[in-house]
């Protein structure tokens, strides 16, 4: 139950070490004072019978007033400390909510794409997200609460057992059968939660598809959303009848069980009473230990709660240590240069099977570009292109044989060289709703509020025309979400994509895949035709469906179901015969219909 206490107190006490000092001091106040406050009371009830039963002419309220005087001042007391433990925990669940969500998204940088794409392990990171950053100071928090009620509980008894050691049993044992069935809720309450990520997941989904901009055209186009709608309740009538089933079992246990503390009570109530009246205690002495009793009676329950609860948070915050402890693959490699510069790319033998994919990708797949060569991919949809320059990138490993970077295994280079050398578009490439000068900087995070740089890849990616028309020209904001947003077209997206992969001016490898899918034909073979005049040094791998663009590579390599099925110039394939050159014959023939 307390494995993660440790942990999480040291998670706050690393945010703020003060905050977690002064939690410590007023928790204690807080314990102590309320005994105190009880002990005065007796004192002011006795002091009130006896000068009650004096002669009226002999009365003398000083002691009592200076009792009250003191009693007032402990609880003006109290209530400070209260207050203050209050202020503190919301300061410190500011901090820390911050300071959790901050150590999630932090590691979600070290992971691999294979494991944002392992519906698992993201359902561990979405419930990490949702709980976790309010668990740790919850857990804090109880903590601290238990401590505190201990403390007043034992000042409590100190009083209590002066009556009797029976009535310290009767309230310890009344408490037992409420915590033991709060416990077993508790863990209820987590499997449960558990239980439902996977369709609270399905849920988020479904109210995005609902309520963002980028889906909301299709979703009342195909007219989708009562059928979305109806799913989403769908979905909540599912987990919501067990969630009331267990909110009712819960409550009436606690109940139940709550009755034999209300009965130990009265008990103990009936028992200090006869005392009273048989004179064994004072009138002060039975006020004040119905106080105690009642408020001990209370604090073992608050006390019961707190390590019930704290059973619940230590269950999410395993959640979140469990994603914070994904072990991620070290991206070794330290090559800054390779051991041949004028080799270029090679791939050999490389195949490579998706996590959880029972057919290769890519199969047994060698190639070579020199630098200052250009290459194109072409094959029908799935036949693996996008696949190669994932791997390419690194962005995934090769499940068998090797790529080289000028003469060097990918796996040796220092990664940040590797990126730096490496220009690519996706065919689904972010639209950043920044600037549209910072989604040409996000190219190159050096150059990213660069404007000089913005400009030039702008050109160099022949956005340039267009941002120019724009009504803040490169300071445009992009996209709808945040305010004065402009959207662009789909082709002009494409060219900001394009300008992007020219950010980076020292990269040698430029990866373009379907840059231009939203552009004609002849805009397509134009910006290739461009790209490669302003790309004489670098290696430019492209991938197409246009064969006019095609062509124009120095070396065209045809993919078929993951191989590669032929290779060689435009020419050279022609002549061949073969597959491409049936393929370049039926576009053509296409385009002379037009
Ligand atoms: N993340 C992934 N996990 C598992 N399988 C994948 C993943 N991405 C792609 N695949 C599979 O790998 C194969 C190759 O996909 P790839 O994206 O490389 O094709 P492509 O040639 O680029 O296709 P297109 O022309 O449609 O872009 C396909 O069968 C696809 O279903």
């Amino acid at each position: 139950m307390f494995r993660y206490s440790r942990r999480a107190l040291e998670l706050v006490w690393s945010t703020s070490p003060l905050l977690t000092l002064g939690l410590v001091a007023l928790t204690f106040l807080a314990g102590v004072l309320p005994a105190i406050a009880a002990w005065i009371g007796q004192l002011i009830v006795d002091e009130v019978v006896t000068q009650a039963a004096q002669d009226p002419t002999t009365r003398d309220y000083s002691a009592v007033f200076r009792w009250l005087l003191w009693e007032a001042l402990v609880l003006i007391l109290l209530a400070a400390a209260q207050r203050g433990l209050s202020a503190q925990q919301s300061i410190l669940r500011a901090l820390m909510g911050q300071r959790v969500n901050v150590m999630i998204l932090e590691k979600a940088q070290t992971l691999s794409l294979t494991q944002f794409e392992d519906s698992e392990f993201y359902d561990k990171l979405t419930r990490a997200r949702r709980e976790a950053s309010i668990r740790p100071l919850a857990l804090v928090n109880k903590t601290f609460s238990l401590l505190q009620n201990s403390i007043a509980l034992l000042s409590f008894a100190i009083l209590l057992v002066q009556f009797s050691p029976w009535v310290l049993l009767v309230l310890f044992l009344a408490a037992l059968p409420v915590f033991v069935s709060e416990a077993k809720f508790s863990g209820d309450a987590f499997q449960l939660s558990r239980w439902r990520s996977p369709e609270l997941r399905k849920q988020l989904y479904l109210e995005t598809l609902l309520a963002r901009e980028d889906s909301i055209k299709e979703v009342r186009l195909f007219g989708l959303g009562q059928l979305l709608l109806d799913r989403y309740k769908a979905i909540f009538h599912t987990l919501f009848g067990a969630e009331r089933h267990l909110i009712i079992r819960r409550d009436l246990w606690g109940f139940i069980l709550g009755l034999l503390g209300t009965l130990a009570f009265y008990a103990a109530y009936a028992w200090i009473v006869v005392e009273t009246v048989q004179g064994v205690i004072t009138l002060g002495q039975m006020t004040m230990y119905l106080l105690v009793f009642k408020q001990g009676q209370s604090a073992i329950s608050t006390n019961l709660t707190a390590i019930s609860g704290m059973y619940e948070d230590n269950l999410y915050l395993s959640n979140l240590y469990e994603y914070l402890e994904q072990p991620v693959e070290l991206e070794r490699g330290t090559l800054t240069q390779g051991v041949n510069p004028q080799e270029g790319i090679r791939f050999e033998s490389v195949s490579f099977v998706y996590p959880g994919a029972d057919k290769p990708a890519l199969k047994q797949v060698s190639l070579h570009l020199p630098p200052g060569t250009s290459l194109a991919l072409v094959g029908e949809n799935g036949s693996g292109k996008t696949t190669l320059i994932k791997l390419l990138t690194r962005l995934y490993q090769p499940t068998e044989g090797r790529i080289l970077l000028d003469g060097s295994d990918l796996r040796d280079w220092d990664p940040q060289t590797l990126r730096q050398r490496i220009g690519v578009i996706f065919q689904d490439f972010v639209r950043y709703q920044f600037l549209v000068g910072e989604n040409l900087g996000v190219g190159d995070v050096a150059a990213f509020s660069d404007e000089q740089r913005w400009r030039e890849a702008g050109e160099l990616g022949l956005a340039d025309p267009f941002i120019r028309q724009l009504s803040g020209g490169y300071h445009t904001q992009l996209g709808r979400w945040f305010q004065g947003g402009q959207e662009l077209s789909g082709g002009q997206w494409q060219k900001i994509a394009l300008s992007r992969a020219f950010m980076r001016s020292n990269a040698d490898i430029l990866v373009l895949d379907e840059p231009t899918a939203a552009m004609d034909a002849e805009a397509e073979a134009q910006v290739f035709e461009h790209v490669r005049q302003h790309s004489q040094e670098r290696m430019v791998i492209l991938i197409s469906h246009r064969f006019s663009t095609v062509r124009m590579a120095d070396h065209i390599v045809l993919l078929r179901h993951g191989e590669i099925q032929e290779q060689g110039t435009h020419a050279s394939l022609l002549a061949a015969n073969g597959r491409y050159a049936e393929l370049f014959h039926l576009q053509a023939q296409g385009y002379r219909l037009d």
